[in-house]
């Protein structure tokens, strides 16, 4: 095995380039079109064109391909049925930024073994990305590692950078490289300024160091990406409540930046007890119910079944519960889900009222 003893490492594999990846899994025309479409509609949302609210929701990492795609078959069908009122883009995280340490996601580590299959999790992740869009439903995922999104892009219609990384230039420089809208988290301790910085970064047009199809490293001009937004994620204490929408809305604003706001219902907001999702949706609801709010999307932690287990050997793990954060079950989904589309219908009503006595 080689090692360099001058660094600290030692080869493991060859990474698969993203062309041969491509190859084994393309993607179709009717799946490239369902995508554009998807971005659109976001984008859409964003610069409030579309009224309707974006909901990014699903488990909050991936570890096994079938109980991921059986939800992803629940979900399409709500998504279809609720499609006049809400967005629903599903959450689909392969990769896993630690605060410490621990289990990295599916694409490193897809044995959840230490073994770091890293090709096999790459093939794993853009086969059910392939098969989640093939449902209709879009996808959401974190880009972590700066080399990866090369290989799973095209399949993506809203990006995540963390709350770990979005501080880190170089994750600002990849958002700015991605060709749909970008949710820039606040900092785990609770700092809006990171997000807002990183924003204002991402727009602008950078210089990267990346591999081309082949696997050849080069120098790109990146062209800025004007879609980038807050996720409200909360930090030591939540910060859903109005005072913090109404403090983030007015820094947007004194910088001119759209005041455009998602929040994040699990994570900080819901201090890691899933159940609180519930909570804090209500008040989200009722913002939303009360005003013209600021507030365009919400995201939500859920899987089939409620709650988290311990990472054991994959034979013994519970089918459909997350091994990362805990999450809402199916049931509190679709209650979730009615909430919103209650929500949204009656925000619709409310703009409907103000554009007919404009008009
Ligand atoms: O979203 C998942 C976790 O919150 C994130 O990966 C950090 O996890 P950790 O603090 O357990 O490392
Ligand atoms: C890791 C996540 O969130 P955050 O960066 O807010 O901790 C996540 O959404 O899975």
């Amino acid at each position: 095995m080689y090692r360099n003893k001058k660094l600290r490492i030692e080869f493991l594999e060859n990474l698969i380039t993203p062309f041969q990846l491509f190859n084994e899994f393309p993607i179709s025309s009717d799946i490239a079109k369902h995508v554009k479409k998807s971005r659109k509609k976001i984008m859409s949302i964003l610069s409030g064109k579309d009224e309707r609210l974006l909901v990014i929701i699903g488990p909050c990492s991936i570890h096994d391909y079938y109980s991921v795609f059986e939800y992803a078959k629940m979900l399409s069908k709500l998504r279809s049925r609720y499609r006049n009122h809400l967005q629903i883009v599903m959450r689909a995280y392969f990769e896993k930024p630690r605060t410490v340490s621990g289990w990295k996601g599916l694409v490193l580590d897809p044995e959840i073994n230490n073994s770091y299959l890293v090709n096999k999790g790459l093939r794993i992740a853009r086969e059910l990305l392939i098969n989640i869009n093939q449902l209709g439903l879009p996808v959401a995922t974190e880009f972590l590692d700066t080399t990866i999104f090369q290989y799973l892009s095209d399949l993506i219609s809203w990006g995540s950078i963390g709350a770990r990384t979005v501080e880190s230039p170089i994750h600002r420089q990849m958002a700015s490289a991605l060709p749909f809208p970008i949710g820039f988290k606040n900092g785990t301790n609770g700092d809006i300024n990171v997000a807002i910085n990183a924003i204002l970064s991402s727009r602008m047009k950078h210089v990267i160091l990346n591999q081309d199809q082949y696997g050849k490293i080069k120098i790109y001009r990146t062209s800025g990406n004007k879609y980038g937004h807050i996720v409200m994620r909360g930090g030591k204490k939540p910060n859903y409540k109005k005072k913090f929408i109404e403090m983030t809305s007015y820094k947007l604003r004194k910088l001119k930046l759209p005041e455009k706001l998602l929040i994040d219902l699990s994570h900080g907001n819901c201090q890691k007890k899933f159940y609180q999702q519930m909570d804090v949706a209500k008040y989200v609801i009722d913002q939303l119910c009360s005003k013209k709010s600021q507030i365009f999307g919400v995201m939500a932690e859920s899987f089939l079944i409620e709650g988290s287990q311990k990472i054991k050997n994959k034979k013994f793990l519970r089918y459909g519960q997350s091994i990362t954060d805990p999450c809402l079950g199916w049931k509190d989904t679709e209650i979730l889900l009615e909430l919103l589309i209650e929500a949204s219908k009656i925000r619709a009503e409310k703009y409907q009222k103000v554009k007919r006595t404009i008009c």
